[in-house]
């Protein structure tokens, strides 16, 4: 179980963005965090995954030198995440080793490894990251607004496969988004940012 217990933010500019969320969450369990722009929810994500300082708070993980983080980010632009200069296959395996039925499971055909992240469409170049995170065998995973960008079928196609392989795997996932009827369809529970702040939220 994960646990995020009274995680405050302060932003550059000394504004405290938000002051002691709280969460939970388990392995094969899926979760759906909603909230209006702004609130802090992309914040919030990336420092449960590590790439943040909280201001205050605490997570009961532990993040070593040199190996992936256990909560691993999904980001909502791929073509962001990437090194536009690098062709897939280093992309790939900056993450890890080459691992066929890894790829096949994400449907990323080997042909694709001799382009570069221009030569895919979103939807495909999307599917690379979620390799990349899913090949370094985290426990959770959170997706921030991973298929906003995408049209409705390779939405579905994304939220398909995704679900399947987190239920197999027992990986707990948090799915970040504004589309609250997305969310219900796809989650065990959804929870809205600012319900989080209330010191109920986790025993
Ligand atoms: N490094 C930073 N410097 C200044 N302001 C920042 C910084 N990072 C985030 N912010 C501000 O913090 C607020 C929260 O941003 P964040 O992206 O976490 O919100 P969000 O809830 O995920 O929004 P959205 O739903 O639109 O993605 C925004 O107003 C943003 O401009």
């Amino acid at each position: 179980m994960l646990k995020v217990k009274n995680i405050s933010y302060r932003l550059p500019n000394q504004h405290m963005l938000f002051e002691k969320v709280s969460l939970t969450m388990k392995q094969g369990y899926i979760v759906g965090l909603s909230g209006d722009s702004g609130l802090g929810k992309t914040t919030f994500a990336k420092i449960i995954s590590g790439y943040l300082q909280a201001e205050e708070g605490e997570i009961n993980w532990q993040i070593r030198k040199h190996e992936p983080s256990p909560v691993q980010l999904i980001w909502q632009h791929p073509e962001q995440a990437v090194n536009p200069r690098w062709r897939i296959e280093k992309i790939i395996k900056e993450a890890g080793e080459l691992d066929q039925s890894l790829l096949a499971a994400c449907n990323i055909p080997t042909e694709w490894l001799h382009r570069y992240p221009s030569q895919l469409s979103g939807g495909q170049l999307q599917r690379v990251c979620i390799y990349r995170c899913l090949v370094t065998k985290p426990s959770y995973i959170i997706a921030d607004e991973i298929t906003t960008m995408l049209d409705p079928v390779a939405q579905a196609d994304i939220w398909k496969w995704l679900i399947h392989y987190v239920r197999n795997k027992q990986i707990g996932l948090m799915i970040i988004c504004h589309d609250e009827l997305l969310l219900e369809k796809l989650c065990d529970d959804v929870i809205h940012f600012r319900d989080l702040m209330k010191p109920t939220a986790v025993d």
